[in-house]
């Protein structure tokens, strides 16, 4: 099975913001990341717009011709109306604090059930593949199988951060999440901090990854190795 590469643009519009102006031109990276072999695009607008816009989302719906992705909090009304309208492939609700420089946490899926299961079954009523993000722990899993979600998005961030000195230790609640939710018949995905140096081991030890979200370290890489390159580097480490 291989592992599909969704990037994540949100660094090229924060590029873009500061400056104003249109440079680089988000749509124009977007389609460029498709073209170096991206098989997916994912944006995580927030409500301050402080790097992708809502115009963005609306703008790269009209051309992208890969999977798109839009990740985000549904607590924002906004933000669903905007996902209703665009239907991407794949919406990831993510449990976003106000304020927070990025996502931190994934949801406490047991307390949001109720809330879930309405916005699960919105989202899917208007044929949108749905995904939670939520930690590698076994029972935030069980929780988010009860909404009716087709996926979940494991948060990497503590495995990334384990990695450089005990990658064992690091992975192993990934791995037991993991055999949980394809025993539950759910979708996996996973992403955040995720990079060249950590993806490897991570696909190879995560059973029935299907696709991951990676910006910070993707769009970092390119400063050196260039975009095309860079893509085709994650590339090789999302298939081995
Ligand atoms: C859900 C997730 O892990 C990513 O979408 C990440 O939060 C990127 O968002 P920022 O680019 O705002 O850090
Ligand atoms: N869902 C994770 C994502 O889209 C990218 O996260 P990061 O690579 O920017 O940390």
């Amino acid at each position: 099975m291989s592992t599909r590469l969704s990037v994540n643009i949100n660094k090229i519009a924060t590029l873009r913001n500061s400056r104003g102006g249109n440079n680089p031109d988000v749509v124009k990276a977007a389609l460029d990341c498709e073209r170096f072999g991206a098989e997916g695009i994912t944006v995580h607008p927030r409500p301050d717009e402080r790097h992708i816009r809502y115009r963005d989302v609306l703008d790269l719906h009209e051309v992208l011709t890969t999977e798109f992705n839009i990740e985000g909090n549904p607590t924002e009304a906004k933000f669903v109306d905007l996902v209703l309208k665009v239907k991407p492939a794949q919406v990831t609700l993510v449990p976003d604090a106000l304020g927070a420089v990025t996502s931190n946490a994934g949801w406490d899926t047991i307390t949001h059930r109720e809330r879930l299961i309405d916005l699960v079954g919105l989202f899917k009523d208007a044929g949108i593949r749905t995904s939670i993000f939520v930690d590698a722990d076994v029972r935030m899993v069980e929780g988010a199988a009860e909404t009716g979600t087709d996926r979940i998005e494991l948060y990497t961030e503590p495995y990334a951060h384990g990695y450089g000195s005990d990658r064992e230790t690091a992975i192993a609640p990934f791995v037991q999440a993991a055999i949980r939710v394809g025993e539950l018949g759910l979708g996996l995905n996973a992403g955040h901090d995720l990079s060249l140096e950590n993806l490897r081991y991570f696909r190879q030890h995560i059973p029935g990854l299907l696709e991951v979200s990676i910006g910070h370290a993707l769009i970092c890489d390119a400063l050196y190795y260039g975009l095309e390159n860079t893509i085709q580097l994650y590339l090789r480490e999302a298939k081995a």
